[in-house]
């Protein structure tokens, strides 16, 4: 039986320090005499984590606390209000072809084939690469996750399924070291959301890359992951836990609920998920 990923890791490679987030609104015209000229909203406060390299890390907390906030601020497709995103030692300003997003989605141009869809990321990242060079690679992608022969039908002609796997393919592509993942399953049914799961752990496994996935599934984040992170209902939301999966790899979805680590988790994980939800009804 394989090991826990725990040997693979070495080093941290994202760390997230006192990380926070506010929104700021322009106040509308008839707000023109209060007294503040903006409102504002904290979504999240005193994010404080660090993730060892390779390692694939869930995060799970209640609707409308901030995951994708905080996904969006690792990707660098927004600017933290306050503290910093850390990257192998170094403060990241701003996106960059070391992360590989995929959103739930698929966020593929309709207006491009699906080779066209990995090619146009490519050539944005390796811009000196050839014509040739960068169709070799995207097929190798598409074949990589099955769709070769899809490559060159449109996103409209593709399942969710499929277009998922192009997105996949698409942000594998470019060689990130690091993968975002905002509930990339959570629009397929549960047959293609197994398999897709199974494919992104032999992916994980083959390539060596950090995953950070947002996960509503407790099974899925206890399935996939070596670490949960519970985050805190909002406003002001923050880590409320990390939890190690130490459970051994590879998973059985079959007989892994039988296990009493996993029950244990399971259970730990429901009520926080719970408590969380009810602290948001009570608010609202
Ligand atoms: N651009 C924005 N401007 C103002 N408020 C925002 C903005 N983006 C998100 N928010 C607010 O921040 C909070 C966190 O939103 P976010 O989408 O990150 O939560 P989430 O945990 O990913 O939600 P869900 O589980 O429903 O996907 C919410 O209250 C949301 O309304």
């Amino acid at each position: 039986m394989q090991k826990n990923s725990n040997s693979k890791k070495n080093s941290t490679h994202l760390e997230l320090a006192k990380l926070g987030k506010i929104f700021f609104k322009e106040k509308k015209f008839f707000d023109f005499y209060s007294k503040h000229k903006k409102s504002s909203f904290e979504a999240i406060k005193n994010i404080n984590l660090k993730i060892e390299k390779n390692t694939f890390v869930s995060i799970i907390g209640p609707s409308g606390c901030g995951k994708s906030t905080l996904l969006n601020l690792i990707a660098g497709l927004q600017a933290p209000t306050s503290g910093k995103i850390i990257i192998d030692g170094l403060a990241i300003k701003g996106p960059g072809p070391d992360r590989g997003v995929i959103f739930q989605n698929y966020a593929l141009m309709p207006w491009l084939t699906t080779i066209q869809n990995i090619e146009f990321a490519l050539n944005t990242v390796f811009p000196e690469k050839t014509k040739p060079d960068i169709k070799e690679r995207a097929i190798n992608y598409l074949r990589m996750v099955g769709l070769e022969k899809a490559s060159n039908k449109f996103p409209k002609e593709l399942s969710g399924g499929m277009k998922q796997r192009v997105a996949i393919a698409r942000a594998l592509s470019i060689n990130p070291n690091m993968l975002l993942m905002d509930e990339p399953f959570g629009a397929l049914d549960a047959l293609t959301r197994s398999y897709l799961q199974e494919e992104l752990l032999s992916i994980w496994r083959k390539n060596k890359v950090t995953v950070v996935l947002i996960t509503h599934s407790i099974e899925e984040a206890l399935l996939l992951s070596d670490k949960i992170i519970l985050m805190s209902s909002g406003p002001s939301a923050t880590i409320s836990e990390e939890i190690s999966v130490d459970l051994d790899r590879p998973r059985d979805r079959q007989n892994i609920e039988q296990d009493p680590k996993y029950l244990k988790i399971k259970m730990r994980l429901e009520k926080h998920l719970l408590r969380e939800t009810r602290a948001v009804e009570e608010v609202t």
